[in-house]
């Protein structure tokens, strides 16, 4: 890095940060001089990525850059000097990429600008599945598994992981994506109206049948059919959904005619649906039948990595989410809860937070207090002599003191660079200076942020 850089690195990172979407300023040979938070929330790994290639980067989370035919903008600015704008297609979605070129006096390209905008693979935002954490990687991989076979799928997962969006994306990503994706939640219905719901009904069938209905068996033919909690269908009825699924035709009520339908089946439960067998309360010959891909989507508080994303996502979506920023303490709160209603959860203490916060930030008093309750507050170093109390303490160079507990700060921190520099009581100048000498002398740490 020239020493111009290294010298105006914390203004540069500041000045990045001002974009919410992910930010990377890079050298012509594509490595990282600095990324903005949002950029390493996205792609980051923990590591530091100044001086990392961005491809590589962006290939450890998912984005293969090289792959389905995507063109690279900063090759492309460095053949034409013009800024790029291209979108790249990869397993994980689609990513917008605007490449800006910063030119010297003579007009010559120097460094580039980056703005990564993470679309979706098809569909709208509401529909994206964010997250890049080992547990959510492996649910990914097991629906582009399932996708293209006509397979029955059963998602299984606490409430509010994201059963439905997990089917709809598999239904998206299907041979039958051009045909419906119907929904029907099995909870809560009475054997009458559930088999009214399923089946349709004829005109007269009973009462209050003042016209013919269409089921949506029916309705989805040619597409996808998904069953949400699926545990919950009436016993009585199972054996009917069971001939539906093995023969592909049924009856509407009151109907005599046999009606066939073609439909792909995702269903969904929270329940112990194996437990049910044993007990007797769920069939076991329909289970087999439903049970062909199961897919057992991971609660949030086992995927904690992704909150981060999850939160700035979940808050774009809202409609008074986008002029907001979470603030480092935010984010600590958010990372340090349980979740039992998962993503759900996550996305109404969000709703709230957003209604209640007045200014840019949303801040951990915009939180309901039990998350308050976790702000991390992780213990200093042990000083020399702290440890055994009563023994003669070790004298240290006050200079070795201070590196430690920077270590043990830039470590255990969760805020940003700039966050802990107020804490510090020095300059962000200053801090990342005391930073670069601490990298100086040791590789391979994790940034602060
Ligand atoms: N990976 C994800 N990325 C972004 N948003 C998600 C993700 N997973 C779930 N959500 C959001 O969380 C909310 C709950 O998801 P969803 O309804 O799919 O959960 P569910 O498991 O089907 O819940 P239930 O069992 O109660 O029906 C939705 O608003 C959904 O958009």
């Amino acid at each position: 890095m020239s020493e111009l850089f290294a010298q105006l690195r914390p203004e540069l990172t500041s000045l990045m940060d001002c974009f919410a979407t992910p930010a990377v300023l890079l050298r012509q040979d594509g490595t990282v001089i600095t990324a903005n938070q949002a950029y390493r929330r996205r792609f980051g790994d923990g590591k530091p990525l100044q001086g990392r290639s961005c491809d590589g980067i962006l290939a450890a989370a998912g984005y293969d850059c090289h792959s389905q035919g995507n063109l690279c903008p900063l090759e492309a600015c460095g053949q034409t000097g013009l800024e790029q704008h291209v979108l790249h297609v990869h397993d994980q979605g689609a990513v917008q990429i605007d490449l800006y070129p910063i030119r010297d006096d003579e007009g010559v390209p120097r460094y580039f600008l980056e703005l990564l905008s993470p679309l979706l693979s098809k569909g709208d935002e509401s529909t994206s599945m964010v997250g890049n954490s080992p547990a959510w990687r492996e649910v990914l991989h097991l629906i582009r598994r399932a996708a293209p076979s006509d397979s029955a799928v059963l998602l299984l997962g606490e409430s509010g992981t994201g059963k439905e969006l997990a089917a709809a994306a598999i239904h998206r990503a299907s041979p039958r994506s051009t045909g419906p994706f119907v929904v029907l939640d099995c909870s809560g219905l009475s054997e009458t109206l559930f088999e009214s719901e399923l089946f349709g009904h004829e005109k007269g069938a009973f009462t209050g049948a003042h016209s013919r209905k269409i089921g949506l068996a029916e309705a989805a033919h040619g597409g996808t059919l998904f069953l949400d909690e699926v545990g919950d269908i009436p016993l009585a009825l199972q054996v009917k959904l069971l001939r539906l699924l093995e023969t592909g035709q049924f009856r509407r009520v009151g109907g005599v005619e046999p009606i066939h339908s073609d439909f792909r089946l995702i269903a969904a439960t929270h329940r112990d649906l194996e437990k049910m067998v044993t007990e007797e309360r769920f069939r076991r010959d329909l289970y087999y039948r439903v049970n062909m891909f199961p897919i057992v989507l991971p609660p949030l508080r086992e995927r904690r990595e992704d909150i981060d994303a999850l939160a700035e996502a979940l808050l774009h979506r809202l409609p008074e989410g986008r002029r907001l920023r979470l603030h480092p303490d935010t984010l600590a709160c958010l990372r340090n809860y349980d979740y039992p209603g998962n993503i759900r959860e996550l996305r109404n203490i969000l709703g709230r937070a957003a209604l209640l916060a007045d200014e840019l930030w949303i801040l951990p008093e915009h939180l309901p207090p039990h998350l308050r309750e976790g702000l991390r507050k992780a213990e200093p170093p042990s000083l020399p002599g702290q440890a055994a109390a009563g023994a003669v303490p070790e004298i240290l160079p006050l200079a070795e003191l201070e590196a430690q507990y920077l270590r043990w700060a830039r470590d255990n921190f969760p805020g940003d660079r700039r966050s802990l520099a107020h804490r510090l009581g020095v300059s962000e100048r200053t801090l990342y200076r005391k930073l670069d000498q601490l990298d100086a002398h040791q590789s391979h740490v994790p940034p602060v942020a």
